[in-house]
Formats: structure tokens, C-alpha cells, sequence
């Protein structure tokens, strides 16, 4: 696996499931693949999960790890190609990549939107750099788009928790007082499409995620008909995508407290089970009641993240 971005790149999901079972009851009993291998892990932004379940599910295979925060102590970088670099850059990213690849033998990205160019954003500009430039397999710890690492982990989560055989999934909108990426909805509606759920999408208009994302699942405007009759309730705040409104890519069209996840909310539920990627806002995306109730199942989901990691390495250290 040169590339993980989506949930195809990991081929058969029950196949990945099972994979995952196995990992998290033996995950030292790979060392072997990883002795004297390196990964780096660049951050062109903030990450408290992504940053520590991936450092450990390398470590857990045996790994060397690296860990660059590209705006903590590297050069500024250039990331526009055709510029006379006489600003406040020093380095542009085409050297810069090849560098950081000669240190390696794995990359992991975290380099969220910009969400102001929808089409530099989504054409994934910056990552997809790396993967031209770096001579390494990459892999994405939350890029313009997508998640894969935390989709992945929230499968595996409810996977785990499922109360029957086809749980219905609803992703929820939440208000927030930042512009947000849509790049964890549009993974976690991919790999819910993928999987075998049924999946309701809502949130207010002007919200709809992309086609490529969101596919043939369900998207309820009334978040009430949406919340009845469901097992699992994953709250999210995005910005908007731009799909119905593309002149309001990045933006803010609500801040509208109803969609505040509450204990109404989810008694319109199957007793249903709360889920978060984290960080969340308590009293925007979520009341303290709900998040902190015995159904909330935001910290088992975090610790998934090593688990969905270490299948992910350990995927490409088999193919390097
Ligand atoms: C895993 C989630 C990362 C990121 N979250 C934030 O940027 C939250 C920032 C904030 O709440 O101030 C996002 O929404 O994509
Ligand atoms: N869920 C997640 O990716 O968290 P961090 O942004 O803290 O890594």
C-alpha cells in the first residue's frame, strides 16, 4: 500500500476488521517489520490524537519515529509553484519533500484545508505533493479532504458496539464558532458507505458534502426524523462544502443551538451510542450531559486510533 487517503486503499474492510482484532490483542507481535525503519510524521497543524496514537502504533512495530511541526522550528515554506520567493518563505516545499524523504521510510501528513480555494483544496494540492515528491509511501493523518486514520477507528468502534447486524448510523451537523474542514465528515460518510450500515447524513442546507463522500446515503434535513430509530449519533461541525452554495465555500451559514446534540436529542434514539473524533466544544457541539453519559463512547473511539494506525503501518511496511 503506497498511498492510505481513502477507504479502498485498504482493500476487503471485513478483511481490515479482522486485522484490526487481531492487532489490538497482539500489537507487539509485529516488531520485525518495523527494526530499523523510520516514519515521520509532519504537522502543518495542532493534533493531540493523531499525533500520539500514530507515534505509538509505530513504536508498537518497532519503528524509529520523527516528528516534524512544520511551523515550530522549520524554514517558512513555499508551497506555490512560479513565485518569486521574496517574502517571508524561505524554502519552497519541492526541496523541502525530497529532503524530509531522504530521512524516512514512511510519511504521514496532517496539512488541513486552507478553505478558501475550494479547488486547491480538494484537488488535495499540498498532500498530493508529497506523494509526487517524497519517494515514500504516504499516508494521511487529516489532509484537505479526508481522515482515513480516524474513519477507520470509528468503524472499528462501532463495529464493536453494535447492537445488531445493520445499525443505523446518523452523522449529524453541529454548530461551532470556527470554519471547520469537512474532512472528517467526508471520510466517516466514505467508509459508512463502504461498510455495512445504514447511514443518515443531516444538517442544515447549504451543508451538503460532496457527492464523492456522501454517495446514495440519506441526507435528512429535519435532524429530529433523522435522530429516530438510531444506534449510533456522530456529531461534527464542517464548514460549508461548497457543492449547493459555492460561493460560500469555508464559511459559516449557521450557528443554530438547536443542533446542539442534547439528552432530547438523543431520547429520540435506540438508546443510541454518542460518538466525537475529538476535540469537541462542550455547550456547541455537544452538552456535558450527553458527552460525559455512559452511551458516549468518544474515549474507547481516541483509543481505536492506535489500533487503526498500526493496521494501516503495518500494511505499508509489508509492501516497502
Ligand atoms: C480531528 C478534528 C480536527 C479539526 N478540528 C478542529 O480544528 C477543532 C478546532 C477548535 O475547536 O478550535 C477538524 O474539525 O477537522
Ligand atoms: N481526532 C483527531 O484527529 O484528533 P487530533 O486532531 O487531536 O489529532
Amino acid at each position: 500500500m503506497k498511498t492510505f487517503f481513502n477507504v479502498e486503499d485498504l482493500g476487503d474492510l471485513a478483511q481490515a476488521l479482522q486485522e484490526a482484532r487481531e492487532v489490538e490483542k497482539n500489537r507487539y507481535g509485529f516488531q520485525h517489520l518495523g527494526r530499523n525503519k523510520t516514519l515521520l510524521m509532519i504537522f502543518f497543524n495542532n493534533s493531540l490524537r493523531t499525533r500520539l496514537s500514530t507515534q505509538k502504533a509505530a513504536m508498537n512495530l518497532g519503528m524509529n519515529v520523527i516528528v516534524l511541526d512544520v511551523n515550530a522550528g522549520a524554514w517558512k515554506l513555499e508551497t506555490e509553484r512560479g513565485v518569486i520567493m521574496n517574502g517571508d518563505k524561505s524554502e519552497h516545499l519541492l526541496e523541502a519533500i525530497p529532503v524530509m524523504g531522504c530521512y524516512c521510510d514512511l510519511i504521514g501528513i496532517r496539512s488541513f484545508a486552507g478553505l478558501t480555494d475550494r479547488e486547491f483544496d480538494y484537488a488535495e494540492t499540498i498532500v498530493n505533493q508529497f506523494v509526487e515528491h517524497s519517494g515514500r509511501p504516504v499516508f494521511a493523518m487529516e489532509t484537505a479532504t479526508v481522515h482515513p486514520l480516524q474513519a477507520f477507528a470509528d468503524l472499528i468502534t462501532i463495529d464493536a458496539y453494535k447492537p445488531c447486524r445493520h445499525p443505523k448510523v446518523v452523522l449529524t451537523w453541529a454548530p461551532h464558532c470556527r470554519a471547520l474542514p469537512q474532512a472528517v465528515p467526508n471520510s466517516f460518510a466514505q467508509w459508512m458507505n463502504a461498510a455495512d450500515v445504514e447511514l443518515v447524513v443531516t444538517h442544515p442546507q447549504g451543508y451538503e458534502l460532496d457527492p464523492k463522500f456522501v454517495g446514495n446515503a440519506t441526507v435528512e434535513y429535519d435532524r429530529r426524523k433523522a435522530f429516530v430509530g438510531a444506534h449510533f449519533i456522530y456529531a461534527k461541525n464542517w464548514s460549508c462544502p461548497g457543492v449547493t452554495r459555492p460561493a460560500d465555500y469555508g464559511k459559516i451559514l449557521t450557528e443554530d443551538a438547536a443542533w446542539t446534540v442534547d439528552s432530547a436529542s438523543m431520547a429520540l434514539t435506540e438508546n443510541a451510542r454518542f460518538m466525537h473524533c475529538l476535540p469537541v466544544r462542550h455547550g456547541l457541539v455537544v452538552t456535558d450531559e450527553v458527552i460525559e453519559s455512559p452511551r458516549s463512547l468518544v474515549i474507547p473511539e481516541a483509543a481505536n486510533r492506535e489500533i487503526s494506525a498500526e493496521v494501516v503501518i503495518k500494511r505499508m511496511l509489508e509492501t516497502l
